[in-house]
């Protein structure tokens, strides 16, 4: 038990705000089950070393840890839904959930089996979708990237709709966390659900501020999706903009934290070939006179004239990779784009991304390795003005196409 005061349970007021508290999955078992046969359809174009791929992520959890200095910084994933599924209505709803939004599966057929396990037991099956009876699912080695299961902005939260059957569990994973976990009682009526028709995963949402965020329009956002979420915001939240990022449906940068963050409220790393180059593929969504069912789409011509547009601030792009366009490439690849911001100004990415620590290094940032940072610091966090960027080695968790910023779904940041 912590002796910290208790932070809200839900609450974004920007991007970079300081971290208090983050949801994290440390890989498992899930993980070691995805195969040569299985790995396209999981999402993923390698086999990882798992034993590696974990001593990497608990690195990154080490520093959320010392760098945040509260003892209940980070929760995982798994250790939620456990705790949710003490509750035998979570069990039964999680099972409810599974069959409604995977009917191809049939899961119907052994209902009152999935119903009757325990916590152990359903948890391992929401996992690795293995059961002690016959009935399988797949496992779910993506929900490293707990980023993509929902997004919190200010004090609401939207649920993600997975757009790929691979991920369509984790989606129902944490409908089931929101509606069931006690640390959520007094919030629930702030946890948004948007259409089953769109797609929406948290990996396209960037809270800027109180009144902007964008959203990725992707291979994994629906038109509807942005449509939906906007909507929502624009009437439940303090946000007054919405800014839709119309990405290339494509791998590559599946979502819009592929291809930019911000690693303080005026910084932001971006890969140039999309984010600059691109025109004409960024709107502005208003609602007319405060009406949401009336929306406005102003269209700009880059994100960077939107942004500054809505904000009235100017801001200075990094570019991922450098100038050399085959690196921007090949970093954005493995996530150079991809910064988790801990407070501004001081953020985590991966080692091998060199060309874009350089950049980040012009740009005025202090470049250390995780360890040394560790070693330094201890558990007491940095001064809060240096600009600092981790190189954390990860050599394995970037073969699953995810940085430091999709492994986190930050529930609570200070203003
Ligand atoms: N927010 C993100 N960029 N998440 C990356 C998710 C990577 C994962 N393998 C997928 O394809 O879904």
């Amino acid at each position: 038990m912590s002796a910290e005061p208790a932070v809200a349970p839900l609450h974004i007021p920007s991007e970079t705000g300081p971290l208090q508290q983050v949801v994290v999955h440390t890989p498992g078992e899930e993980m070691a089950l995805v195969s040569p046969e299985n790995a396209e359809e999981l999402l993923f174009d390698d086999i990882l070393f798992v034993e590696e791929a974990r001593e990497e992520h608990a690195t990154l959890v080490r520093l959320f840890q010392a760098a945040v200095g509260r003892d209940d910084a980070v929760l995982q994933v798994t250790a939620l839904l456990h705790e949710a599924f003490d509750a035998d209505e979570a069990r039964t709803a999680f099972v409810d959930g599974l069959i409604e939004r995977m009917p191809y599966r049939n899961f119907e057929a052994y209902e009152s089996e999935l119903k009757g396990l325990d916590a152990d037991g359903l948890l391992r099956f929401a996992t690795t979708g293995q059961a002690p009876f016959p009935v399988t699912a797949l496992p779910t080695p993506n929900l490293m990237f707990t980023r993509d299961l929902s997004a919190v902005v200010g004090g609401h939260v939207l649920l993600s709709h997975a757009a790929t059957a691979a991920r369509a569990p984790e989606s129902v994973i944490m409908e089931t966390i929101y509606a069931h976990h006690p640390r959520f009682d007094e919030v629930r009526e702030n946890v948004i659900e948007l259409p089953d028709d769109v797609s929406f995963e948290g990996g396209d949402l960037l809270v800027v501020d109180e009144r902007v965020v964008l959203i990725g329009q992707s291979e994994r956002t629906s038109l509807g999706g942005v449509l939906a979420a906007a909507r929502e915001l624009l009437e439940r939240t303090s946000v007054e903009h919405v800014i839709m990022v119309n990405l290339p449906k494509a791998r590559y940068c599946m979502h819009l934290d592929t291809v930019f963050t911000f690693a303080d409220p005026e910084t932001c790393v971006v890969f140039p070939p999309i984010i600059e180059d691109a025109q004409d593929h960024t709107f502005v969504i208003e609602a007319v006179d405060g009406d949401t069912s009336d929306l406005r789409l102003r269209p700009r011509r880059t994100l960077r004239e939107a942004l500054e547009d809505v904000t009235g601030r100017t801001y200075s792009f990094v570019k991922c990779g450098g100038d050399d366009p085959v690196r921007q490439r090949r970093e954005q690849w493995t996530d150079g784009a991809n910064l988790f911001a801990i407070r501004p100004g001081l953020v985590v990415g991966y080692d091998r991304n060199r060309a874009t620590y350089d950049a980040l290094r012009a740009e005025g940032f202090h470049v250390v390795d995780a360890e040394s940072f560790l070693d330094f610091y201890g558990d007491t966090a940095p001064s809060s003005d240096a600009r600092i960027a981790v190189r954390l080695s990860g050599n394995e968790l970037s073969r699953g196409r995810g940085g430091p910023r999709c492994m986190t779904m930050p529930l609570a940041r200070t203003a």
